[in-house]
């Protein structure tokens, strides 16, 4: 397998560049949300990150103890994300971790590479730097170290920073000041839901098993800032996560359908909630959309710490207590691992089907789709711990076969509504409109029922498509507001709209495209047509590769197809 050496941004940024390579240029439609952060910091004007002191906690008057629980569950209902003043972790600790910290990034990037990580290996704990995450190629500017920091007794020591030689013994101290502001918090959050105050620290992992990560971001100097993005858009898949910054600011977070700038506030300590915090507590706690943005000025580091459950040991879904009739349950169960992997496919999925994100950036389809499987290759090795899935290996091989029985399985039962959701009274209840949708599509294209599979696997594989699915309209929306009103077509596709607008709102800035402009119709024609194609051919097994052993012959096979369909339509049948 041919291993492509990860370019560190540190490089790139002192080797005198004026323009950044084309990898770092952030597709258009971002580019006007990202300005100048210091003018932006500076921006006192609409809505402000909560600042929540802790120092009345442990007050001992109810009542005060009381009004601070009520402004961190405020904080956590309203925004998700805070920054923390009292938060309990000694100064000359928080001191320590940053000086090894630069300490370590001042060192030569070859002093660093022998700490190099392998996410080829599934290696992902050293000094890396982020490899393409999605469609387009894009890279982000900056450089990191990602060890796991606690509970001691499994983290490999051997592969943190030596020098400083404070670095050890420094991260080891704050490492356990911060569980025990863990602990604080979730308590916290647990009576916010009128829970015990063990009940979500237990939910997560409890003292044995809740991990934390510690990845510290080292975004060097950037000679075209308004290009490019330190970490893009995205929400922790953590329980929470606590963000020890330094006085140079750069996070945003994506309020209300606005990029707004965190300020830089002396001793504080962020918290973010993350995805584990938002399904268990059933969406009533937000993972806030954010992203990092970078600077000419300065060097930015910032210490992240993601307090995560074990990958496979825990089931996460919304606790009983959270859900009611009126309050249904937004999220299916699944472990972290699980929703790793939707959240991967969920990404991937919406990049192939959002033209912005992925045509516009060459003039060439063909271009964009070979590229694409390079940039997924990339993502395999890299990314959310699917580093272990090599395509030259016999285990890739199936787990693509597996992809591809998904998506066989799911056009399957999109094509032939009669055998889905009508067995599944709960399920059919949010998706029938979409079924409504994809009925018609089927009706208008091709039969796909043609692809039926009766045996017991495919009901597990359609539990496990049902997820994908369920994810994937669970990011665009609720899917109490997908649609379920109409019976027409068109009607659907406004539905459809309604949750766009809602995704807009939520967890993309695609606040421009305005579905009230003549242009958003015009994209999301496109959108469609792109959708149509790719499931059509994907559905298509004597076009979809089973003549073929090797993954990556069929996926450019796939392609191949894809260009001759947009070429001449007309020649498939379509239309
Ligand atoms: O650097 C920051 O402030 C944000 C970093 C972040 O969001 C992350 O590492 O997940
Ligand atoms: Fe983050």
């Amino acid at each position: 397998m041919t291993t492509v050496a990860a370019p560190r941004v540190q490089s790139l940024a002192t080797s005198g560049i004026e323009s950044i390579p084309k990898e770092y240029v952030r597709p258009k439609e971002e580019l006007t949300g990202i300005g100048n952060i210091f003018e932006e910091e500076k921006n006192e004007e609409g809505p402000q990150v909560p600042t929540i002191d802790l120092k009345d906690i442990d007050s001992e008057v109810e009542e005060v103890r009381e009004r601070c629980r009520e402004a961190l569950k405020k904080a956590a209902v309203d925004w998700g994300v805070m920054h923390l003043v009292n938060h309990g972790i000694a100064e000359d600790v928080r001191e320590r971790v940053k000086v090894a910290g630069e300490g370590f990034f001042e060192q030569p990037v070859e002093e660093k590479e022998k700490y190099a990580n392998d996410p080829d290996d599934g290696n992902l704990q050293g000094y890396g730097s982020k490899l393409a995450n999605n469609a387009c190629g894009q890279l982000e500017w900056e450089d990191y170290f990602f060890h796991l920091a606690y509970p001691e007794d499994k983290c490999d020591m051997s592969i943190w920073p030596k020098t400083p030689t404070d670095y050890i013994p420094a991260t080891v101290e704050y490492a356990k000041q911060l569980r025990a502001l863990t602990t604080k918090t979730l308590s916290i959050l647990s009576l916010g839901l009128g829970l015990e105050e063990n009940r979500l620290e237990k939910e997560v992992g409890g003292k044995e098993e809740l991990l934390l990560q510690m990845k510290i971001n080292y975004y060097p100097k950037c000679p075209q800032p308004e290009l490019a993005l330190g970490v893009e858009a995205h929400t922790d898949l953590s329980a929470v996560s606590f963000i020890l910054p330094s006085m140079v600011p750069g996070l945003q977070l994506f309020y209300e359908g606005k990029w707004i700038t965190a300020k830089c506030v002396p001793n504080s300590i962020i918290m973010l909630i993350g995805d584990t915090v938002e399904i268990l507590s059933n969406g009533k706690y937000k993972s806030i959309l954010h992203r990092g943005l970078v600077n000419k000025e300065k060097v930015r580091i910032s210490w992240a710490v993601f307090c995560e459950p074990p990958k496979e040991k825990i089931i996460l879904k919304p606790l009983p207590e959270t859900v009611s009739e009126a309050e249904p349950p937004l999220f299916p169960p699944r472990t972290f691992a699980q929703h790793i992997q939707h959240k991967f496919w969920r990404e991937f999925l919406w990049t192939v089907g959002s033209p912005e994100k992925f045509g516009e950036k060459s003039e060439k389809f063909g271009e964009n789709f070979s590229g694409q499987w390079e940039v997924q290759r990339n993502l395999e090795r890299s990314q959310r711990n699917l580093a272990r899935i090599s395509l030259d290996s016999g285990k890739s091989r199936e787990i693509w076969r597996e992809v591809r029985e998904i998506w066989r399985e799911f056009l399957w039962t999109v094509g032939s509504p009669e055998k889905f959701g009508e067995k599944s009274e709960k399920f059919g209840e949010n998706f029938s409109g979409q079924w409504e949708v994809q009925r018609n599509l089927e009706r208008s294209q091709r039969n796909l029922a043609r692809i039926s599979l009766d045996s017991g696997k495919s009901r597990e594989i359609w539990r496990e498509v049902r997820e994908i699915w369920r994810e994937f309209l669970w990011t665009v929306g609720s899917p109490e507001k997908f649609g379920e009103k109409s019976e027409k077509f068109g009607e659907n596709f406004s539905g459809q709209w309604e949750v766009q607008r809602n995704l807009e709102r939520s967890q993309r800035n695609l606040a421009r495209i305005s579905l009230d402009s003549g242009k958003s119709r015009e994209i999301w024609r496109e959108v469609r047509e792109i959708w149509r194609e790719f499931l059509w051919t994907v559905g298509s097994p004597e076009k979809f590769g089973e003549k073929s052993e090797k993954f990556g012959e069929n996926f450019s096979g796939q392609w191949e197809v894809q260009i001759n369909l947009k070429r001449s339509p007309e020649k498939f049948g379509i239309r």
